[in-house]
């Protein structure tokens, strides 16, 4: 049995093909700049006999229905299309009212509509996704997995600004945290590396890609979360600012007469660590920069680290007792640089690193990079893919045939 799982960014559709039951999956890829000129789109495939293929195609300013057009010949050509049972999509913001994963109904979608001013620059992309796929495989059931929902078990005193209530009782003024796909799975998978049940481990963990964030997670409960009531809040990331102080937008509006937009979207897209460097939001470019001598990507990445530090000590407040340390996402499971720098701060909360397995722990083979004396640090590597799959499954009572 197979899932179709859709992961929409702002100008970008990551897509899978996957069994919930075991992860295996058989046709993977992104299409990205979806809308410009230069779209294109790359298509990994498992072929019958084991064999992989890849595919480019040029998209030619290609929207996302041609972009799921793809995908279903693809499985055509796979001996698949019949083969998919349902479609799950991340979807980013799914405010207070989704705890978890919903099949999509005419009312969901409305509910996820409503979400659009909290999260602009995703929920209409996952909307966008979601017609698509509608569009190419109207006889099956679509869920929807919210990258709120695993937070929703935060308690008000993690979730409450200090605000007026009427900005909260009105308008949902509060903190709702992202990345809840991730944070979730990594927990699982942690509690299976530390051969503990993951409801007896208070465990911290990073999800660090583009959007990045710690999360505090007890007995497999999220309780805590850096990002607030949009994916803005809390740590420096690729090209968000995280926190700032919430003067700066009256402060900034008076002095250089940009709108409030205009700022909101220079937040977004032209701050972190792309601001810090004057050169890229890609990390691993900086670490190559910064060990040319390049003074703004080393500023970038220690300014990065130390604001990470930072989050993961606010998140042992939450907790109380830590259990352990998890890193993931492209940053997370990649840069040994980061990893250590970070722990380098930590030392107070029992984290010293084994400087080798640090080293040699590389995307594709997690495992512990702490010190034997040491609260335990691991690399996991997340797969929100298989994640929407599995929820998708679940929710639809799918069994395997
Ligand atoms: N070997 C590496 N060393 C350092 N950083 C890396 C490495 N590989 C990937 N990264 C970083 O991971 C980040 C992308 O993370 P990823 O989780 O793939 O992104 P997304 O959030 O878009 O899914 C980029 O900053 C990239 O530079
Ligand atoms: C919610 C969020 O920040 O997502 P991403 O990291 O995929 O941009
Ligand atoms: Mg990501």
């Amino acid at each position: 049995m197979w899932t179709l799982v859709l992961n929409s960014g702002s100008s970008s559709l990551k897509f899978a093909v996957i069994d919930p039951a075991s992860g295996e999956t058989r046709l993977g890829g992104l299409a990205e700049r979806l809308g410009a000129e230069a779209a294109s789109m790359r298509l990994d495939s498992v072929q019958q006999g084991g064999g992989s293929k890849r595919q480019t195609h040029s998209l030619n300013g290609g929207s996302y229905a041609e972009a799921m057009r793809l995908v279903l010949t693809e499985l055509d050509a796979l001996g698949l299309r019949s083969e998919v049972r349902a479609v799950g999509h991340r979807v980013v913001h799914g405010g207070s009212r989704f705890s978890a994963p919903a099949p999509i109904t005419p009312e969901v979608l409305e509910a996820i509509r409503d979400c659009v001013p909290l999260a602009p620059l995703h929920n209409p992309a996952n909307i966008a996704g979601i017609e698509a796929a509608m569009n190419a495989f109207p006889g099956l059931p679509q869920v929807a997995v919210f990258d709120t929902a695993f937070h929703q078990t935060l308690p008000e005193v993690a979730y409450r600004y200090a605000v007026p209530e009427e900005w909260y009782r009105q308008h949902g003024v509060r903190r709702y945290g992202f990345h809840g796909i991730s944070h979730a799975f990594v927990a699982g998978e942690a509690a299976r590396v530390l051969n503990r049940p993951v409801s007896d481990l208070n465990l911290i963990t990073a999800h660090l890609g583009n959007g990045c964030s710690v999360c505090a997670v007890a007995g497999g409960r999220s309780v805590d979360s850096s990002m607030g009531l949009t994916p803005l809040e809390g740590l420096v990331m690729g090209t968000r600012s995280g926190d700032v102080d919430p003067g700066l937008h009256d402060y900034l509006a008076r002095v250089s007469g940009l709108t409030l937009t205009q700022i909101t979207a220079a937040l977004n897209r032209e701050s972190g660590l792309l601001a810090l460097s004057g050169l890229t939001n890609d990390m691993r470019e900086l670490e190559e920069a910064g060990a040319r001598g390049h003074v703004g990507a080393r500023l970038a990445v220690e300014i990065f680290v130390y604001r990470l530090a930072q989050g993961i000590a606010a998140m042992a407040v939450a907790l109380g007792r830590v259990d352990g340390l998890v890193f993931t996402g492209g940053i997370g499971e990649n840069s040994a640089t980061v990893r250590a720098a970070t722990l380098a701060h930590l030392p107070f909360l029992g984290f010293r690193p084994d400087e080798s397995a640090n080293t040699a722990a590389v995307r594709g083979q997690g495992g512990s990079i702490s010190a034997p004396d040491s609260l335990p640090a691991l690399v996991v590597n997340t797969n929100e893919e298989w994640m929407i799959a599995r929820e998708t499954a679940e929710v639809l009572s799918l069994t395997p045939r």
